[in-house]
């Protein structure tokens, strides 16, 4: 069988399964992309994770911040911190994809890959507050990055999509449960990328 091509800086990889990913360009329009990425990089209470990997506490490549209704926190659970409340640029791009996705999201995780050292490695969204196949709408200021998927059966299965400024990828389906995904790090000259996931926590 012919060998796929993985080519993670050339575009969309053919075969890429749309059943599970939906690619939406330019939902927002550019100019406002790059007002509300330059407000959010200064105004967000940006932290960087420390996570456990095998028996090393490492720090996670890239700047998050996790915003959601004051509901969804658990305070009897130990393990997660508050969320940040939601402020009206965040409202406003919630109700840009809420139609889209068909899905009322209660929070959004925000990434902050400020260059092509910044990174997140292969996983996939599955943590059972997130429900065994959940819709999460994934917005894209700034940076195109190479998203890539790979099948959780063969890892040599594996599909690659340009990330592009202003865009809009639902993940949806049987991708949290069959696939994992990643963006990787890059050698190129990358300017900063901020990515928002809507999900529903529950
Ligand atoms: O930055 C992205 O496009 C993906 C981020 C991601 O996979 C996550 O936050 O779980
Ligand atoms: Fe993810």
């Amino acid at each position: 069988m012919e060998q796929l091509a993985f080519f993670p800086e050339c575009g969309q990889t053919k075969g890429l399964p749309t059943e599970v990913l939906e690619y939406l360009p330019n939902v927002f329009d550019a100019e406002l992309g790059n007002q509300l990425m330059e407000r959010f990089i200064k105004e967000t209470p940006w932290t960087q994770k420390v996570v456990s990997m095998y028996d090393k506490q490492v720090i996670t490549p890239r700047l998050s911040a996790w915003y959601a209704d004051a509901e969804t926190y658990d305070y009897t659970s130990l393990r997660k911190s508050a969320p940040n409340l939601w402020t009206p640029e965040l409202l406003m791009i919630k109700s840009v994809v809420e139609p889209i996705a068909g899905v009322a999201f209660n929070s959004v995780l925000l990434n902050y890959y400020r260059d092509g050292n910044d990174s997140v490695a292969w996983h996939s969204d599955n943590e059972r507050a997130l429900g065994t196949h959940p819709t999460i709408a994934s917005v894209t200021f700034g940076q195109v990055r190479s998203f890539d998927i790979r099948s959780k059966a063969d890892h040599s299965e594996k599909y690659s999509l340009r990330l592009e400024h202003g865009s809009l990828l639902l993940m949806k389906g049987d991708l949290q449960a069959k696939w994992d995904h990643r963006i990787a790090k890059s050698t190129r000259a990358m300017k900063p990328r901020l990515n928002l996931t809507f999900r529903i926590v529950v």
